[in-house]
């Protein structure tokens, strides 16, 4: 007894010195205290969340579910865990940070069209936003008035009337397409890049890029399919920042998985300025977005960064997708020629071989329009729906709690991939789109597809896209009979329907196929299109002095 009650006295001793005159050891000891009840607490709120939210794997602490993460292409992943759950919508956490994937056509609707209002902004992206263009970018912009001016000026650029009026040279450069097919077949899908970035080039900065080879392409392209690989979640760098934020702060010296990250004053950004004042100040280019926005630019207060943000987009949000989608084309075409026999009877029986379609035609090309709705749908190139949407209150969704400012994303391919509105969903099957087809089910949008997002974020360029995309397969499905290559056996050489890159715009891996011209009279008309064409484009002429790679080393 007494020895107990000694050893209890001289314990408390000690800890009431340690309290009046802590060493080391009880300072990394409270440390130690402080770090686990925070990190407890931090749980706590964490399992919360997993039991208020959508369903989805466990976290666990700090680290979330990124670990369960795939290597590549996580959309099948999302799409197979909301099978397993049997919801339309799950959680995934990425690191502390719990993300919302919805895998449901009329899920997203509900969600991101119908409350539009509730869900027009972006989340926190640690290496897309902070890291990339932040606030001065459309594309990554929290909803706000910065927001609405950025989007109001690109409306200027493309929005739906204004695009009406670019359809003849959108014509040209893709009468241009077939006739460079003809000369240089296994090039396709060059011919496919120069052709959209032509049609943003002039848009943008009146001037066309008439080569294949221009370093605009090639250097753009790279710069945009590298950005495309930095918002699909990862369990590597640079994707591991979203997991671990804090390591984006470390100066760039001493932080090598920051490497290559653009950052707000990332030298694109100036690449694309400079590009725009070259187009300002040159009085033989023809009127362009660029002079528009530099004619705003004084009220709306803009800086050179967001010029350079405004009309780079174009390029950036508007190439790299669009010939990604016709690349998928040619892939449906190769994969299943049972469809083509009917767009050719269609295509015959209205526009003959004397001329090739033009977008007036569309009214009377049902399955042509019907091929391009499941060209969007199959193999979507923004196969997650671009950038996440967050909302900006608290929302509910059949009970589940969705906090503000979560990390949305529809997951385009599992909405496009599910067999209840797509039965046989890798089927390329443009029928399904006629009413009258057994196949046809019911969407809960009119154009039957969500390519393009929603709400108030869809897609600034969908007119445009829609368009150029229309026109360019129709023409393309007229001129010619699209097929397997054959190996020097005679035999066709197999395509992989799901060999397809891994980024944000997806687009497939590449392949060779025949493009045989389907009549001599048919030939005879895309040529002599493609030289008239060439000729009328030609007032868009004009070179650029400057190159993104010169940029890079200038820098
Ligand atoms: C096949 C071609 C294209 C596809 C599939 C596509 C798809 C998308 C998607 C899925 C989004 C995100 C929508 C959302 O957050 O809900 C988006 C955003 C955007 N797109 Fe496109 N796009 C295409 C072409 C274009 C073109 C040609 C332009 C402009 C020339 C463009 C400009 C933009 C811009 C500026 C945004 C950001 C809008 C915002 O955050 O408010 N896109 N696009």
């Amino acid at each position: 007894m007494i020895t107990d009650s000694f050893s209890s006295t001289a314990a408390w001793m000690q800890v009431q010195a340690a309290l009046t005159k802590p060493g080391v050891t009880d300072i990394v000891l409270a440390l130690v205290v402080l770090g686990v009840v925070a990190l407890a607490a931090d749980y706590a709120h964490m399992l919360y969340l997993h039991y208020r939210m959508p369903p989805g794997p466990l976290p666990w602490p700090i680290v979330g579910n990124t670990w369960l993460l795939p290597d590549n292409k996580p959309w099948i992943y999302f799409e197979e865990v909301a099978k397993q759950y049997k919801t339309p919508l799950i959680t995934f956490w990425i690191g502390r940070n719990p993300t919302v994937w919805i895998c449901d056509a009329w899920a997203a609707s509900e969600l991101l069209d119908k409350r539009a209002g509730i869900y027009p902004s972006r989340p926190r992206m640690v290496v897309f936003g902070e890291l990339g263009p932040g606030q001065t970018n459309l594309v990554s912009m929290y909803y706000g008035d910065r927001w609405r001016v950025h989007r109001k000026l690109t409306h200027i650029g493309v929005g739906l009337q204004q695009v009406r009026n670019y359809r003849p040279f959108q014509n040209d450069e893709s009468m241009l397409v077939a006739h460079n097919i003809i000369k240089t077949p296994e090039l396709y899908e060059k011919h496919f890049e120069r052709y959209a970035a032509s049609v943003v080039s002039i848009i943008g900065f009146g001037r066309r890029i008439s080569d294949t080879k221009d370093p605009i392409i090639s250097e753009v392209l790279a710069v945009m399919q590298r950005a495309a690989e930095l918002n699909v979640p990862g369990k590597t760098f640079p994707m591991l920042m979203e997991t671990f934020p804090i390591l984006a702060k470390f100066p760039n010296a001493i932080a090598p998985w920051k490497h290559g990250l653009g950052g707000k004053n990332s030298r694109g950004g100036s690449f694309y300025y400079s590009l725009a004042e070259e187009a300002r100040d040159n009085p033989e280019q023809p009127q362009s977005y660029v002079k528009k926005i530099f004619e705003e630019a004084p009220k709306y207060d803009l800086r050179p960064e967001e010029i350079a943000a405004l009309t780079g987009n174009l390029f950036g949000a508007g190439s790299d997708t669009s010939s990604s989608t016709l690349v998928t084309f040619v892939l449906a075409c190769c994969a299943f020629p049972e469809v083509l026999p009917r767009a050719w009877e269609e295509l015959d029986r209205v526009v003959g071989p004397d001329r090739s379609p033009s977008m007036d035609d569309e009214h009377n090309l049902p399955y042509i329009k019907a091929f391009v709705k499941e060209v969007f749908r199959w193999r979507s190139v923004a196969i997650i729906g671009g950038q996440p949407h967050a909302p900006i209150q608290d929302d509910e969704y059949k009970g589940w709690l969705i906090p503000k400012g979560t990390w949305v994303q529809g997951n385009v391919w599992a909405i496009h991939h599910s067999e209840k509105e797509f039965p046989d969903p890798d089927r390329f099957y443009p029928a399904r789109y006629l009413k009258e087809d057994p196949q046809n089910r019911p969407f809960p949008n009119e154009r039957g597809y969500m390519t393009f997002g929603w709400g108030r974020r869809v897609c600034s360029g969908q007119g445009l896209a829609e368009q150029g995309t229309f026109i360019t397969i129709a023409r393309l499905l007229w001129a010619f009979n699209i097929r397997k290559a054959r190996g020097p056996d005679g035999k066709e050489i197999p395509v992989d329907i799901f060999a397809y890159t891994n980024g944000l715009n997806m687009r497939p891996e590449p392949f060779k196929c025949q493009f045989i011209p389907r009549s001599l009279e048919i030939r005879a008309t895309v040529e002599r299109e493609g030289e008239e064409a060439e000729q009328r484009l030609s007032v868009y002429d004009g070179e650029t002095k400057y190159r993104l790679s010169q940029w890079f080393t200038k820098a």
